[in-house]
């Protein structure tokens, strides 16, 4: 089919409901969740995944859509002007989701160059060719963090690092599109979300990749830290529900019910995957250097996306349980079994 019938296919197709849905990042963690749940309730509808291809990401995240004639992959920068404004002329796209980010936390100008000026080619491409939702995936980070009160999503934005700061100014972009323009933008910001196939840099699969390997957990700082953590199956609900539901123009947090200081994580993990008993447990743990920040906790209040009918539905002991068992049944997977936090700060 030539491009120009193609393109006459898809507007067709527009005109019945069907829709093409952008996901940026979506050969990473989230993003193939995301398009993978996208798939399944909305089979008829174009996904298609822009993706760098970075240490993190891979395509054996979407192995199976790959004969999907619905999804297409295309590798590409959201910093390279050209080719995003190329991709929104040329592909009929409706609803974009957001979720491609760079973390870390020092090489401050990297986070500001793709999490915000990134964004902000993405929103002008999307903005010019009109497209009706444009779901931005920011974090509980921009708040800084609280020891008591919960943050609801009118709290002031207090970012404390260069990622949460990056984040922060990208948030500001996107919601400036919707208040000088009406660009139909909503902002999600989540807990910290695990589940299999997350890259091992992360807190939950280093931990298990390094007892896997018969090493310690390294605990940054005292490990009293806390984190909410949300099961990915819920956090890809959380998205779709905000695609179908989400009010334009509003923030909304995807908060977790289940918290635990990383310490007690780093426990609760040896005790799963090494079957060892409460007196060994802390021989499996090493404590390293802190990050140069380190919040201590984020809790949200999650009211809004209650509301929309959106609710955490995995329970921490059958997510983790799952977790784990596909981290030993996948055990060469990732190349790197226990990547050092690419995050050079982390001294781990
Ligand atoms: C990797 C690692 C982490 N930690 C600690 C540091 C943090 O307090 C906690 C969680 O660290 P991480 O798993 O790296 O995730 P964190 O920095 O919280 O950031 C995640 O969660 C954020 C939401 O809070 C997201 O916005 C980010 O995109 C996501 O990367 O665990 C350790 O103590 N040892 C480790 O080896």
């Amino acid at each position: 089919m030539s491009d120009e019938s193609a393109n006459q296919t898809d507007l067709r197709k527009q005109q019945l409901g069907y829709k093409t849905v952008l996901v940026t990042g979506g050969a990473g963690f989230i993003g193939s969740h995301l398009i993978i749940l996208l798939a399944v309730k909305y089979p008829l509808w174009r996904i298609i995944n822009v993706d760098s291809l970075d240490y993190c990401s891979s395509l054996k995240n979407l192995k199976c859509l790959e004969n999907t004639c619905t999804y297409k992959f295309i590798q590409g920068d959201i910093c390279n002007q050209y080719f995003i404004n190329h991709l929104f002329s040329t592909e009929n796209i409706n609803i974009v989701f957001h979720v491609n980010f760079l973390h870390g936390f020092t090489w401050f100008y990297m986070f500001m160059y793709v999490n915000a000026e990134g964004t902000s080619f993405l929103l002008q491409a999307a903005f010019a060719a009109r497209v009706e939702k444009f779901i931005y995936m920011s974090t509980d980070e921009v708040y800084g963090d609280s020891l008591e009160k919960d943050f609801d999503e009118l709290c002031p934005k207090r970012p404390t690092n260069p990622y949460s700061k990056s984040k922060a100014v990208a948030e500001n972009i996107v919601m400036s599109y919707w208040e000088n323009h009406k660009f139909p933008v909503i902002i999600t910001r989540s807990n910290n979300v695990y589940g299999p196939r997350q890259y091992y840099e992360k807190v939950i699969p280093r931990f298990i990749g390094l007892l896997q390997q018969d090493q310690k957990c390294t605990i940054q700082g005292t490990g009293l830290q806390s984190r909410h953590f949300l099961y990915v199956d819920d956090a890809a609900e959380a998205f779709l529900m905000l695609m179908e539901r989400g009010i334009m123009g509003e923030i909304y947090n995807i908060g977790a019910t289940f918290e635990i200081p990383v310490i007690q994580l780093a426990r609760e993990l040896v005790k799963m995957v090494k079957n060892t008993s409460n007196i060994e447990l802390d021989d499996w743990l090493l404590f390293v250097e802190d990050r140069p920040v380190s919040d201590l906790r984020y809790p949200l209040n999650s009211d809004k996306m209650h509301k929309l009918g959106w609710k955490p539905k995995v329970p921490w002991k059958e997510g983790i349980r799952k977790t784990i068992k596909w981290y030993e049944e996948n055990t060469c997977y990732w190349p790197v079994r226990t990547a050092t936090n690419r995050n050079p700060s982390c001294a781990s």
